[in-house]
């Protein structure tokens, strides 16, 4: 990718040895950026990273610095900001069932943790802010999302004092499920294939959108060029049943049967990537969504305009009633991720 934006500059990536943070390496490292620093808590995960960067990247991966930190810990923060000029922050607790359980854990990480990394980087002068949410965010009902949703308040908090000051431009981006990251179903039904199991299924009725890796990256850098302080962005994507996803992985993968399972802990049987509400800010511009924020203060008064008063637009976008993949185009979707490429890879051998 040419990034000339970022010649020379540095990025920093909260959350940076995750699926995401993969991802941005790939892009960019060999491009003229001048460092990105790779933010963290795990030193394993670091340690690997770096080993592999150095095998992949011998020329370029001099430009990664790794920080052991916590967002939790406004110091660790404050420490990796000198000389940042862009962050992408990424570092979460994304894990429905996990944060059902701990959902304080949650609000430490999720929202604390933004909290404390958008007051280090107004502190610092960084230039450039874009953090990451999920769809699960929009009306909320486990406690992943709804702490998801407490931070993007938190954000456009944020985002409008910074503005107020000429501090960095602070946006967000909210995407779905991103296909084949750690944890998620469709790794889970290959391993399961492989076993000669039954894949599990919840409900074959329940829609997600289907996003790849790459994909969340072109949403962030979208953001990244084109945000105005506050504004939210969102990519339009494809969905597929449950049912359906599972036939495309069978298909690739084998039929070794199916058993349904029932929902889990706090989910839903579509998702939402944008409300009602939105929609009415909502400005198309093409591939994407921009939300902008609301910029008005708290004096409602001299804000009241007569005539009609638009609150809500007729129907939000979902995982239900946006395009939906059938099992073909599932499968050629599913097919655009490394993880399906190297698993079939080995199918092969
Ligand atoms: O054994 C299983 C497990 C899951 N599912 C279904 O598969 C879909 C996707 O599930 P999963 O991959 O676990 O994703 P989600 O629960 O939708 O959310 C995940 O993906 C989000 C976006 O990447 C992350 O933000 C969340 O943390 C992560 O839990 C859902 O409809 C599940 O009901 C099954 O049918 N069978």
């Amino acid at each position: 990718m040419a990034s000339t934006i970022f010649k020379d500059k540095t990025l920093l990536i909260t959350g940076g040895t995750g699926s995401f943070g993969h991802t941005v390496l790939k892009h960019f490292l060999t491009t003229d950026i001048g460092e990105i620093r790779i933010f963290s808590r795990d030193e394993k995960k670091q340690d690997d990273m770096r080993h592999e960067l150095q095998a992949q990247y011998p020329e370029h991966y001099e430009k990664v610095k790794f920080y052991i930190g916590d967002v939790r810990n406004i110091q660790s923060l404050r420490d990796v900001m000198p000389g940042v000029n862009f962050i992408f922050h990424a570092a979460a607790l994304k894990q429905v069932p996990s944060c059902e359980f701990f959902p304080m854990e949650a609000v430490r990480t999720n929202i604390e943790g933004t909290d404390n990394m958008l007051h280090a980087a107004i502190e610092a002068n960084v230039e450039r802010v874009v953090c990451l949410s999920t769809d699960k965010a929009a009306y909320p009902i486990n406690a992943m999302g709804i702490s998801k949703a407490m931070m993007e308040h938190v954000i456009t908090a944020n985002a409008r004092v910074s503005a107020q000051r000429g501090g960095p431009v602070i946006c967000c981006t909210r995407y779905g499920n991103v296909m084949c990251s750690r944890g998620s179903v469709i790794p889970l039904f290959v391993e399961q294939i492989r076993a000669g199991h039954p894949i599990t299924i919840t409900d074959p009725n329940m829609t997600r959108f289907l996003m790849n890796l790459d994909e969340a990256v072109d949403l962030v850098m979208f953001a990244f060029e084109h945000a105005n302080p506050g504004d939210l962005f969102i990519q339009k994507s494809d969905a597929s049943t449950i049912g359906d996803l599972a036939k495309a992985v069978q298909t690739l993968f084998g039929d070794t049967g199916t058993r349904i399972i029932g929902t889990r802990h706090g989910e839903k049987l579509y998702e939402t990537l944008m409300t009602k509400e939105e929609r009415t800010r909502a400005e198309d511009m093409g591939g994407y969504f921009r939300v902008a924020a609301d910029t008005r203060d708290l004096n409602y008064d001299k804000f009241f305009v007569k005539g009609q008063v638009h609150t809500q637009a007729d129907e939000d976008y979902t995982s239900h009633n946006t395009r939906r993949l059938n099992v073909e185009q599932t499968i050629e979707k599913i097919m655009t991720t490394d993880y399906i490429k190297e698993e079939l890879a080995k199918n092969a051998q």
